[in-house]
């Protein structure tokens, strides 16, 4: 499996590429150009709101399947690329969600770089006595 500390931008712009692909995709579908016949994106969007999270769900469960299988084979190397795959299909209608609601890859990634250095437990334990006031 890939090092984790491989050149990160990579990702980004990765992300940003898939994420003009999909807006370009439902901008054409709302203007009736992209069809969703030959199209899994412009499905994907024809099925609006409810369509999409119901995927998000299916996709969630299936990678948690996927990482049920990986740990019980030992983090055998095709059991490790199954989980990958559905992880990569996870990602993929998490960013038809964010351009179907109007918001962007970047967006997430602004929100877990503003998040870096602040502990979970921390935030969670802060959060808890704001809302006690
Ligand atoms: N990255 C993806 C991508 N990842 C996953 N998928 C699709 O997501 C679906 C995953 O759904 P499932 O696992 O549930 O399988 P399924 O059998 O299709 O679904 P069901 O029958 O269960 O409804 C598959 O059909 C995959 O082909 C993707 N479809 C498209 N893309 C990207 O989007 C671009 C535009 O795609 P089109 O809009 O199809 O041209 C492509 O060039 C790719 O870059």
């Amino acid at each position: 499996m890939t090092s984790p500390a491989q050149n990160p931008s990579n990702l980004d712009s990765a992300l940003a590429h898939l994420a003009d692909v999909v807006d370009q995709r439902r901008d054409e579908f709302k203007a009736g150009d992209a069809d969703p016949k030959t199209s899994y994106t412009a499905l994907l969007f024809s099925k609006g709101d409810d369509g999409i999270l119901k995927k998000i769900g299916e996709e969630a469960t299936e990678a948690v399947m996927a990482a049920k299988d990986a740990r019980n084979s030992n983090l055998a190397p095709e059991q490790q690329k199954l989980l990958v795959g559905e992880m990569a299909d996870l990602w993929f209608h998490c960013l038809i969600a964010l351009s179907q609601f109007g918001l962007r890859p970047e967006d997430v990634v602004a929100e877990l770089n503003r998040r870096l250095g602040t502990s979970g437990i921390e935030e969670k334990a802060a959060r808890k006595a704001a809302n006690k006031e």
